[in-house]
């Protein structure tokens, strides 16, 4: 990678030194905002203990969730305590991200001590990218890290803007090596390559599938894009989540059922084999259920609503991992949290586990699958990044990336 990492920074960078250092610490919650899966903040350690090691006084920023405005279920308060027990040292958390308070906590700071600041994401002037803003962020420090691979894609305040401010700006461990790693595993793939696709964040990751086109043999869909596509073709998808359009920044709309169309007609073009689920199994509210309902074919019932790909779907999908020789998988194929519609997801995850392919699984609630399946060890690399994992793979500048010093 050419851009300079915490490696390079000497004794006297660092002794004494405010390290303002961008974490992607936005993990998994349940209903009562306990953390489910530590694996993001397990993963930024390296760096943490680094800096601390190093006798700089580390001041971490992250975002939790996609909150509008102060939101005290996604305060970062659980984190700060899950932090202090994996470093077996205490961790300070202030309850704002710029301010008096702020600073006032930095002031105390001594060497090697960790504070955490509150989500990055309660002001919207971070999604903005405000340059008052990431100014702000940067008079905190004296020097700026990016471990947030995770995040990388987006041209944030605290992932891109600050770095205009506060120099040296370099890669966290998590960062270089998310990137070494995606970098040689994906420069001649061994083919054919599958691409899996699930989860939530249907507008986000449906406008990456074009340039994915030009990269994989096959594409399978599950989750909640599923019926974002099978909708677009005439087919019913009942009561179930399906994202129709979508907003960009500049105030456009984008027709995602049209989108959905174009694409599929472009992938038969191009000779992608492009999956979609035959059946589901679904509820009438989004709840678990010892018995849900399998549907006959890819129609959802009125009122039903889908929550896991069905049993003739997860066999396709099993399959076609089976003939995959690289594998990347971003988005779990259902509500794999509760428990009776987690099969899609863990059929899959099982595949992948039992096939001798490169598998890449990205995301934060794909690794907890990953890690709730027990594979985690059968796979090549779990990536911290969902989207981002997704937008390096197709070959995009990472914005919190282009940010940082050349090496
Ligand atoms: N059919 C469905 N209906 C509603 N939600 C779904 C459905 N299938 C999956 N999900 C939800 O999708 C969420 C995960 O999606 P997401 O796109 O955030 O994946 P991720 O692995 O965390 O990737 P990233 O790191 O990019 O966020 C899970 O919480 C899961 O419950
Ligand atoms: O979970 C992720 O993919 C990252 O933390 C980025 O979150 P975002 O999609 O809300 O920007």
């Amino acid at each position: 990678m050419a851009k300079k990492t915490v490696d390079a920074l000497g004794a006297a960078e660092l002794r004494g030194k405010r390290a303002l250092v961008r974490v992607d610490f936005n993990v998994p919650l349940d209903e009562s905002a306990q953390i489910t899966d530590d694996t993001r903040i397990r993963a930024a350690l390296p760096t943490i203990r680094q800096l601390i090691d190093g006798g700089a006084r580390v001041i971490l920023v992250s975002h939790l969730g996609r909150p509008k405005g102060f939101d005290d279920q996604l305060r970062l308060s659980p984190v700060a305590k899950r932090l202090g027990e994996l470093l077996s040292k205490p961790v300070a958390k202030v309850d704002d991200v710029i301010g008096p308070e702020v600073e006032e906590a930095v002031k105390k700071l001594q060497d090697g001590d960790v504070l955490l600041l509150e989500n990055v994401r309660f002001y919207p002037e971070e999604e903005k990218n405000n340059p008052e803003f990431a100014q702000k962020l940067a008079s905190l420090a004296d020097l700026y890290v990016n471990d947030a691979f995770g995040t990388a894609h987006r041209a944030h305040a605290s992932t891109e803007g600050v770095a205009r401010y506060l120099r040296p700006a370099v890669a966290g461990l998590l960062l270089q090596k998310e990137l070494e790693y995606l970098g040689k595993a994906l420069e001649s793939p061994e083919r054919p390559v599958l691409a899996i696709m699930g989860g939530a964040k249907v507008s986000d990751k449906i406008q990456l599938i074009q340039n994915m086109l030009t990269k994989v043999d096959s594409i399978v869909i599950g989750g909640a894009m599923a019926y974002t596509f099978l909708k677009a073709q005439g087919i019913a998808t009942g009561a179930s989540r399906c994202e129709t359009s979508t907003t960009k920044k500049d105030g456009t709309t984008i027709d995602l059922l049209k989108l959905a169309l174009d694409l599929l007609a472009e992938a038969k073009e191009r000779g992608v084999t492009f999956l979609l689920p035959v059946d589901h199994r679904t509820n009438d509210k989004f709840a678990d259920s010892d018995t849900p309902n399998v549907t006959p074919d890819a129609n959802i019932p009125e009122g039903q609503m889908a929550l896991d790909i069905g049993p003739k779907t997860e066999a396709l999908y099993v399959a076609e991992v089976k003939k995959a020789r690289t594998v990347i998988w971003n988005g779990p194929m259902g509500v794999f949290e509760l428990p009776g519609f987690s099969h899609g997801t863990f059929a899959v995850a099982q595949a992948l586990a039992e096939s001798d392919n490169l598998s890449i699984v990205g995301g934060g609630d794909s690794a907890s699958a990953a890690e709730k399946a027990g594979i985690v060890d059968q796979l090549s690399h779990v990536s911290t990044g969902g989207g981002a994992s997704l937008e390096f793979l197709e070959g995009k500048i990472l914005p919190g990336v282009a940010a940082l010093d050349e090496a």
